[in-house]
């Protein structure tokens, strides 16, 4: 890990993002060719990461944390905010040397670590208040995303970029085809909204799929629920998504007395229950 603490709360972020050479420059200088198997395709258009930067709101004071900076264009935007410091996990090492440019340029504010993302804590790594700002590698996005939220209150915000068919999902409501376990989980925990979308075209190389920015904060009262019983039901619920829930939840024991105690229909259907219903059956399976 590259050190670098600010001096102080106000350290400047006078940052310029196109006084480094050109994100194409770097990458044929360090023959950094995407590879598909870390999820890699890279925003090379400093317009684009500026927008992804800045639409997580006010970051002054705050440690931003990036996943997977790459060549360092979402780096790049995330210094010239006024972010106290910026860390960044990377897993591919290759990006550890061709980042060095941006390390000196960002005179201590930022720091690379060089790490697979789903085995660091990002509330050890980093101090409060802390945001977490990625165009996430697709692979590894849904399981980072529901570490985090276990823990959401730990952060100001998460903006995150994922494929548009998971974003949907985060998002989705009650009798939506979309709706599911994910959206249960995310709404539960944060407010969770949609920001715009980006073709497959602005990446390099483009993946198959368009993309989409998400803004995710903590709910301030989430409904009173276990987090692994929330995650039985649900896997209960939607395993069998069409069945009614009298049905589907056999396998968690009395479904009647459980859907009784929720004040659920037991001809309902999972997509037709909302999260707080679903916290509520949470409740009832685990006093049961
Ligand atoms: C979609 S690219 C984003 C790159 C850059 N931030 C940008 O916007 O151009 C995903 C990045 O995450 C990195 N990555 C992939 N899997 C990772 C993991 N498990 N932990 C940390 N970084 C990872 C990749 O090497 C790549 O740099």
């Amino acid at each position: 890990m590259t050190d670098a603490t600010p001096d102080s709360a106000s350290a400047s972020p006078a940052f310029d993002p196109q006084a480094l050479p050109p994100l194409r420059e770097v990458i044929a200088r360090f023959g950094l060719d995407a590879r598909k198997a870390l999820g890699q395709n890279f925003l090379l258009d400093l317009n684009l990461t500026g927008r992804i930067a800045r639409s997580a709101g006010d970051l002054t004071g705050v440690t931003a944390i990036e996943i997977g900076p790459g060549p360092g264009g979402l780096t790049r935007a995330l210094l010239a905010t006024g972010a106290k410091q910026v860390i960044a996990i990377e897993r591919d090492h290759r990006f550890i040397e061709a980042l060095q440019d941006v390390i000196r340029a960002a005179d201590g504010r930022l720091s690379i670590v060089e790490a697979d993302a789903l085995d660091v804590d990002p509330v050890a790594l980093a101090p409060a208040p802390r945001a977490i700002v990625a165009n996430l590698p697709y692979n590894v996005a849904t399981p980072l995303l529901i570490g985090w939220l276990g823990r959401i209150e730990e952060f100001v915000s998460l903006t995150l970029m994922f494929q548009k068919e998971v974003a949907d999902r985060l998002v989705a409501k009650p009798g939506s085809k979309a709706y599911g376990r994910l959206s249960v989980i995310t709404q539960w925990r944060s407010d969770a909204r949609v920001l715009f979308n980006l073709p497959a075209k602005a990446f390099t190389p483009p993946p198959k799929v368009a993309s989409t920015v998400v803004h995710l904060t903590p709910r301030a009262n989430p409904e009173p629920a276990e987090w692994k019983a929330l995650e039985q039901v649900t896997a209960a619920a939607f395993g069998q998504r069409r069945k009614m829930l009298r049905q589907s939840l056999k396998s968690l024991g009395d479904a009647e007395a459980l859907l009784a105690a929720a004040g659920i229909e037991p001809t309902a259907r999972a997509e037709e229950v909302d999260v707080a219903g679903f916290a509520a059956l949470a409740r009832a399976f685990r006093a049961r």
